[in-house]
């Protein structure tokens, strides 16, 4: 198997919202997630996920925190998507639609998991929830069932 290293970037606001973006096209399309993309050669996870964040809704981020990484495996597929997760409330500049996605900001109570991947409404309550960082595995046969799935917290130390 080999992994590809992608980032996602979840932004939170004073009033606590979830800054989330519906995908235009290409992976993920028609769905609302944090914003993210790949990993260029020369660039760090967390360079990429700012990078990500500014291309895809006009936000510079000034301060990322790493919160999780999510394992993605896909039967009979040997590429394992390996998702870094990470949260900024410290941001600057004006939320933009842009080709790849239409953000808008939701209270954590609205987050429309039925328009999401079918993973988030698994590790999302982790994350809301805050403390230590989470890992999460999940095995999709397709892209609309789970066939295997994995939660816990990862301390660094
Ligand atoms: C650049 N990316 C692509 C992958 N991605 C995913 C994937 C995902 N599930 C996987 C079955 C697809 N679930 C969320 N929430 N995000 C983050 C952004």
């Amino acid at each position: 198997t080999t992994r590809k290293i992608l980032t996602l970037t979840l932004v939170r606001n004073v009033a606590d919202e979830i800054l989330l973006g519906l995908k235009k096209r290409g992976f993920g399309e028609g769905k609302w997630n944090g914003f993210g993309g790949k990993v260029e050669p020369g660039e760090t996870i967390p360079q990429a996920a700012a990078r990500e964040l500014t291309e895809e809704c006009g936000l510079q981020a000034h301060y990322l925190t790493k919160v999780g990484l999510l394992d993605f495996e896909f039967v009979n597929d040997p590429v394992i998507l390996e998702v870094h997760v990470f949260e900024t409330r410290q941001y600057s500049g004006t939320v933009i639609e842009t080709e790849e996605m239409c953000p808008k900001w939701y209270k954590i109570e609205d987050i429309p998991f039925q328009n999401m991947w079918l993973d988030d409404a698994v590790w999302f309550p982790r994350y809301l929830k805050g403390g230590p960082q989470f890992y999460g595995y999940f095995l999709y046969k397709g892209f609309d069932t789970i066939l295997k799935q994995e939660l816990k917290s990862t301390d660094l130390s």
